[in-house]
């Protein structure tokens, strides 16, 4: 049996990944009469509880999970949204595992989510499906400061909070010239100007 493929949709806030997932799914089905899933984490109430709904307001309708549900096997394909809060406490379960169980049942497997925190850290889950991925797209967005390329999901209001909901009102994308991770900078003891 074909072992299935791995797409990873990665990026900051903003860049496009929720709308990326979204046609990728719409498409899979087009014309093809294949059956697919759309999941997204249940702990992800922002926009709409069964719904991946992308910032400009469209959506579709999506399985909130906490755990990877029954896929059977009519499915071809399984699509996930905001990946990396598939995690303890969100989900109960490997996320790492039950994707590879899908792959080697030949299902593919899509993914979008964060690539990295608001201070920069790798999100674990996404970094490892990265790994993985046959195929892998880091987008960007535009930096809310200056319009350039921005790579970076910037806290407006800085907590010691890692996972928080929020939209606009907390985050914006920044370019790294104009995002920083408000991490308390080296103390004198490791400069070197002697
Ligand atoms: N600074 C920004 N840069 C890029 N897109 C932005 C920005 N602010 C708002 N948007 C909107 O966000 C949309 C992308 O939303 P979405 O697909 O939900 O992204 P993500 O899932 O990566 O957060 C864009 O189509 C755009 O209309
Ligand atoms: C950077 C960052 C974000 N979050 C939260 C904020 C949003 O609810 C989602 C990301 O949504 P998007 O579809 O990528 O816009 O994640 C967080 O909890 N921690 C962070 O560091």
């Amino acid at each position: 049996m074909r072992y299935g493929k791995l797409e990873v949709i990665c990026g900051p806030m903003f860049s496009g990944k929720s709308t990326e997932i979204l046609k990728r799914a719409i498409w899979y089905t087009h014309g093809t009469g294949s059956h697919i899933l759309l999941l997204k984490p249940a702990f992800d109430v922002r926009y709409a509880e069964n719904r991946v709904v992308n910032h400009d307001g469209i959506g579709f309708d999506a399985i909130p999970i906490t755990r990877m549900p029954a896929v059977a096997d009519s499915i071809a394909a399984v699509f996930i949204d905001e990946v990396q809060f598939c995690t303890d406490p969100h989900y109960h379960g490997d996320l790492v595992e039950d994707v590879r169980v899908l792959l080697h049942r030949g299902i593919d497997v899509a993914v979008a989510g964060l690539d990295m925190d608001w201070r920069g850290r790798a999100f674990p889950v996404t970094a490892t499906l990265a790994a993985m991925a046959d195929g892998l797209q880091k987008l960007r967005a535009r930096c809310a400061v200056c319009g350039h390329d921005a790579h970076k999901s910037f806290k407006k209001h800085s907590n010691d909070r890692t996972v928080e909901l929020g939209q606009a009102d907390l985050y914006e994308p920044r370019c790294n010239l104009h995002w920083h991770d408000h991490s308390p900078k080296p103390g004198r003891e490791l400069s070197l100007d002697l």
